[in-house]
């Protein structure tokens, strides 16, 4: 698999609009709290992405997201400031993306992943931009993530 992704900069504090408790984030200045969301299609490699980050591990039979997962992470940035990242990963399947309202409010950051060799998984990807255009804090911070 290859991913590429777009982030902005951890360690130029372009994270500034995170702290603030409307879009998930609280805390003080050198310990930063931020919800982030996971959307996407279903067997897009979201859960594998997030067990990625917060274990360092792979698991190929990683299951399907029933619902939703919640897992945290915590990272530290050059000058000793944390950030602990809550990270809802959010199930594929389309018969839960009624519940994916609860995930995505107050969330500061969204990463949207797709397979970059299923133009469904696209259009899926550009359907929950638009959702979270319209529903989601003001000032998130959207990651769009091609997978293959
Ligand atoms: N080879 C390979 N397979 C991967 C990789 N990432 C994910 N997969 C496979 O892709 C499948 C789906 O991955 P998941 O992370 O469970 O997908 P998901 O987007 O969380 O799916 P839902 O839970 O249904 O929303 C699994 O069978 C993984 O083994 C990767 O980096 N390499």
């Amino acid at each position: 698999m290859g991913c590429s992704s777009s982030l902005p900069d951890r360690s130029t504090g372009r994270l500034g609009g995170l702290n603030n408790s409307e879009s998930g984030g609280v805390a003080d200045a050198k310990n930063l709290r931020v919800k982030l969301v996971l959307l996407g299609d279903s067997g897009v490699g979201k859960s594998c992405i997030v067990l990625r980050f917060v274990r360092g591990q792979f698991d190929p039979t990683s299951k399907v997201t029933i619902g939703a997962s919640f897992l945290s992470q915590t990272i530290a940035l050059q000058d000793s400031t944390t950030i602990k990242f809550e990270i809802w990963d959010t199930a594929g399947q389309e018969r839960y993306a009624a519940l994916a309202p609860l995930y995505y409010r107050g969330a500061a950051v969204a990463v949207i992943v797709y397979d970059i060799t299923s133009p469904e998984t696209f259009n899926k990807a550009q359907y929950w931009v638009k959702e979270l255009q319209k529903h989601g804090s003001p000032d998130i911070v959207m990651a769009l993530v091609g997978w293959h």
